[in-house]
This record gives structure tokens, C-alpha cells and sequence, in this order.
């Protein structure tokens, strides 16, 4: 059985964005989610993360309404949306994995559009915010030609900006970067950033590249098989994780081979690019000032000394090991 290590629980009356309640997804003998509950406070960025079939796009679609749950809730910036559907799909914006969210027989400006008209705006509401989500992806020049003739990267954009259109205070991202060049990645992560964190919007993406939700995230919650199995701020679930050992990097010209250090056991070196890392297999301070008084009486120049930190990817494959 997998343990849950904590719930981010919403605090006091604070209004949540989004509420999922129980949510559960059946298809036939196989359940895709089972009992995923997620407040999401408005302005955070949520990471929902997760191997391969473990439920993040049945849960994405749920939200928006496309997946109609088995049992359990979603509620959009208050609105029910199986009881209050249009109201709570005019709060979100969505960019779905793996499926045409945009329309290949239009073109990018059209495709705008036709998703702003779709969503209530009039033409002189969209026609700016169009321009500028186009000019910023790279794709003015091409906003007349048919998406159907855009490489994957281009359609993705497309559908980026097309989520973006009528300025969703939510928006849902299911792998938005798949695809995308790396110019154009750091765009959208920059997006996500300014989305967030200075116009107050509420952001749930899923990903495969933990570096980008490690940066983005203010909060991760793992699936597998459907269920949560972690749910903490990004901060607190990475100093969870954080190793009880020390680096020091040296100037490496010296050589590490062969480092001894009397009453230290298990001293191991790696080198690259003119520095060595010494690994202190222990956060004892004594160990940490005999190896550095060492390595003085040897008149290496010490470089760094840092606290090992882990990656969100290194937890996050711990996490899953141990569910
Ligand atoms: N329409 C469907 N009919 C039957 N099974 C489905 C359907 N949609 C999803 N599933 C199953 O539900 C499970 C969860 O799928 P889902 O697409 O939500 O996973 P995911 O976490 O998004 O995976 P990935 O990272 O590969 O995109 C999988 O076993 C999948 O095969």
C-alpha cells in the first residue's frame, strides 16, 4: 500500500480555483483514476506528475469536462462542471496531450478566432491578445497558413496560444512543451511563470520533464495507477528528500585518485572539466572539517562545499520505487 506522504489541505476559507473531489474513472474493468480529491488555491501552479498511464490526462480531462467521471467532483472557480458546465468551462483555457486542439483546415490567426469567438469574445477583444500570443511564439509570419501544414512544434504552439485567448483565470497543461523546440519551450515555461505569478492565474501541467515542472511548480502531486500518492509543496517534498552528505569540489589539477583521508571511510571522488567532487558519505561536521583541514595540509584549493540536494527527478523515481 502507497503512502500519502501529506496533503497540501487547503488553509481556513481560502477559495480554491479548483476543487477536485473524489474523482473516479472506470473503463470497463480498468480504473484510470481512482479517488483523486486536488484543491488548487488560485495563483499556484500545480505539478501533476506521473509515469506513463498512471492517469494525469483522464484527471486534465475530467476537469475540463471532456471525460465525463464515473464518481466525484470538479469545480472551476466555483462552477460544478457537470451541473454548471458552460460557466465552469468559460474559467479554463486547456492544451491536451495527444489530441487536435486545434483545427488543421484553418489557419493559426483563424484558429484564434475561432476559439475566442467559441468562448464569447468579440473580434476587437481577441484580435490583440491574438497578435501578441502569435508574435511572442514565433508564428506571425505564418499566421495565415493553414495549421495542417504547421510541423507538430508550430501546431503545438498554435494550440498554446489558442488555451491562452480569452485569458482563462485557469489553465489546464497536459505535456504543453511535447514537441516544442527550445526556444520555444522556455517561452511557454516563461508564460506559465508570468501566468502565475503576476496575473494571479491558476495553472495544472502535467509533464515528463521533471527539470521544467521543478522550475514551474509551486506544488507537485504524483499519480500512479491512478491514485495520489504524494501531494506537498515542491519545497518541502524536495527538503524531504535532501541527502545526508556533503560535496567539496576541488581544483581537480592536483588529482583525486587514491584520496585518503585518516578516520574518513568511503571518501569518493569524481572529476570533470578541471574540478573533482570529494563525496562525504555522512552530514557529520567533524568527518566535514577533517577532510577539509586534509585537503589544506595538502594545499588543494577547496571550491564549493555544498549540501547534497536532489533533483525533483531523483525524488521523484524514489517515490515511485517505494509506492
Ligand atoms: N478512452 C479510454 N478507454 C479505455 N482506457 C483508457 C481511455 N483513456 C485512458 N485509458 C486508460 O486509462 C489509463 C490512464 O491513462 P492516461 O492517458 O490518463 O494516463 P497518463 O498518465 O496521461 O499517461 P501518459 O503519461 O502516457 O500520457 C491508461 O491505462 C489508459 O490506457
Amino acid at each position: 500500500m502507497s503512502e500519502v506522504l501529506a496533503t497540501a489541505a487547503p488553509q481556513g476559507t481560502q477559495l480554491m480555483a479548483i476543487e477536485v473531489r473524489e474523482l473516479t474513472k472506470r473503463y470497463g474493468d480498468l480504473t484510470a483514476v481512482e479517488g483523486v480529491s486536488l484543491d488548487v488555491p488560485a495563483g499556484q501552479v500545480l505539478g501533476l506528475l506521473g509515469p506513463n498511464g498512471a492517469g494525469k490526462t483522464t484527471t486534465i480531462k475530467m476537469m475540463t469536462g471532456l471525460v465525463t467521471p464515473t464518481s466525484g467532483t470538479v469545480s472551476l472557480g466555483g462552477y460544478d462542471v457537470s451541473r454548471r458546465r458552460s460557466q465552469a468551462v468559460q474559467q479554463v483555457g486547456a492544451v491536451l496531450e495527444g489530441s487536435r486542439n486545434v483545427y488543421w483546415s484553418l489557419s493559426a490567426w483563424q484558429n484564434l478566432l475561432y476559439f475566442g469567438r467559441l468562448k464569447g469574445l468579440r473580434k476587437s477583444e481577441i484580435r490583440p491578445r491574438a497578435e501578441r500570443l502569435l508574435r511572442e511564439l514565433g508564428l506571425w509570419e505564418r499566421r495565415d497558413h493553414q495549421v495542417g501544414g504547421f510541423s507538430r512544434g508550430m501546431a503545438q504552439k498554435v494550440a498554446v496560444a489558442a488555451a491562452l485567448i480569452t485569458d482563462p483565470p485557469i489553465v489546464l497543461l497536459d505535456e504543453p512543451t511535447i514537441g516544442l523546440d527550445v526556444e520555444a519551450a522556455r517561452t511557454v515555461r516563461d508564460w506559465v511563470l508570468r501566468l502565475a505569478h503576476q496575473e494571479g492565474k491558476t495553472v495544472v501541467l502535467t509533464t515528463h520533464q521533471l527539470a521544467m515542472a521543478e522550475e514551474l511548480a509551486d506544488r507537485v502531486a504524483v499519480i500512479r495507477e491512478g491514485r495520489i500518492i504524494t501531494d506537498l509543496p515542491t519545497r518541502e517534498l524536495l527538503d524531504r528528500y535532501v541527502e545526508d552528505r556533503y560535496d567539496i569540489t576541488i581544483d581537480s589539477t592536483r588529482g583525486v585518485d587514491g584520496l585518503r583521508v585518516a578516520g574518513v571511510p568511503e571518501l569518493t571522488a569524481s572529476s570533470a572539466d578541471g574540478q573533482a567532487a570529494v563525496h562525504l558519505p555522512t552530514a557529520d561536521q567533524d568527518v566535514l572539517y577533517t577532510v577539509l583541514a586534509a585537503l589544506h595540509a595538502d594545499s588543494v584549493p577547496v571550491l564549493d562545499v555544498s549540501r547534497v540536494r536532489p533533483s525533483l527527478e531523483d525524488v521523484f523515481l524514489k517515490l515511485l520505487r517505494s509506492a
